[in-house]
């Protein structure tokens, strides 16, 4: 059995939303430093040993999160009808990231998304 390389990074970005029909706080307007990690894998290496170079990755991370920087997430068309929760703000950075490795062989394994320092989503469309 040949092994796995899993690599990741993180990034971060500072947005505001409202969780409509929640039941408590989080219906009312309030934002967070959101923090993003990106999990790749790759089962083989590139001529420069790399599964992928972490500055791409985090390039087209920052690329994606640069569209949810210092806005309110409710306003933006990813989010059209749904809540901007942790959950779907880590779908739509992963769904993003998807398209943009699809010309890559690492595989994208996962989107964790951080809304708060104790609070974290991770979601992934692996078994
Ligand atoms: N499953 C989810 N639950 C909650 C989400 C979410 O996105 N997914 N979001 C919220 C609110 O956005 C809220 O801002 C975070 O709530 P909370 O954890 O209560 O945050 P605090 O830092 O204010 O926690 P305290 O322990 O009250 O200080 C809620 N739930
Ligand atoms: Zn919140």
């Amino acid at each position: 059995m040949s092994g796995r390389y899993i690599l990741s990074i993180v990034t971060d970005f500072s947005a505001s939303h409202i969780l409509e029909g929640h039941p408590g706080k989080c219906s009312r307007l309030h934002g967070h430093n959101w923090s993003v990690e990106v999990e790749v894998e790759a089962r083989e290496l590139d001529r420069l040993g790399m599964a992928i170079d972490f500055a791409e990755l985090k390039a087209a991370t920052r690329q994606i999160v640069e569209t949810m920087d210092h806005r309110h997430l409710n306003d933006l068309p990813e989010f059209a009808g749904i809540n901007p929760t942790a959950e779907h703000v880590a779908g739509a950075i992963y769904r993003a990231l998807r398209t943009w490795l699809s010309g890559h062989h690492a595989r994208l394994s996962a989107v964790t998304v951080w809304e708060t320092a104790h609070a974290r989503v991770r979601y992934t469309e692996e078994d």
